[in-house]
């Protein structure tokens, strides 16, 4: 499977898209080792450029800084990267900008996770996610709803409930290849 860029997209770049906890960082590591392309966290990368964490960057520098550097580096990546598999942040896609770029320059890939599945998850993760701090279960689910509109843009969907990440980053593969086999 390794170094089969021209079969797979013709090397165009593959964007993981979602709510918080989905997946996205987890199945876009996966996906980058089976193809041997590099991955791209986008909270990662930033934090790595400010020897900060996500949630300092949010009560430092505020999220709208954090949003324009989020844009650009996806902007940055989608418009002059091949061969990247690009988690983004779950917030990103909602800048029109973003699904911009991802959609015209990209194969865009949805993570569709149930909210009763989704849930469950909520407790390893709320602790570094700003957005779910301070939040009742309500709110929390009034904002995975909302967001549903922004993520209907995509190219694949792989609906991730009850499967592991390995069996969702082999689906994800298969998924794209049938396309490119057309
Ligand atoms: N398919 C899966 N099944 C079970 N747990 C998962 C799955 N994918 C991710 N996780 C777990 O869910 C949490 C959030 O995953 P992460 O990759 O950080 O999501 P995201 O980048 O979309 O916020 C992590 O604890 C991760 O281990
Ligand atoms: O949905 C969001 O607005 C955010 C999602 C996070 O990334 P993950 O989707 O990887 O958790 C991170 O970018 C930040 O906490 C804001
Ligand atoms: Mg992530």
């Amino acid at each position: 499977m390794k170094g089969n860029a021209e079969v797979l997209n013709h090397g165009k770049n593959i964007v993981l898209i979602g709510f918080m906890g989905v997946g996205k960082t987890t199945i876009g590591q996966l996906v980058a080792e089976k193809l041997d392309w590099e991955f791209i966290d986008t909270d990662q990368e930033i934090e790595r450029r400010h020897h900060m964490s996500i949630p300092a960057i949010f009560e430092q520098k505020g999220e709208a800084y954090f949003r324009k550097v989020e844009r650009e580096l996806i902007v940055d990546v989608c418009t002059k990267e091949r061969q990247k598999v690009l988690s983004l942040g779950g917030g990103a896609y909602l800048q029109e900008e973003v699904r911009n770029a991802c959609l015209s320059h990209g194969i865009v890939v949805f993570l569709d996770l149930s909210w009763e599945n989704w849930k469950k998850r909520l407790p390893s993760i709320v602790h570094d996610r700003p957005l779910l701090k301070n939040k009742t279960l309500e709110e929390i689910k009034q904002l995975f709803e909302q967001r549903k509109q922004a993520y209907s843009q995509y190219h694949y969907r792989v609906v991730t409930d009850g499967l592991d990440p390995e069996t969702v980053a082999t689906r994800m593969m298969e998924l794209i290849r049938g396309r490119n086999a057309k």
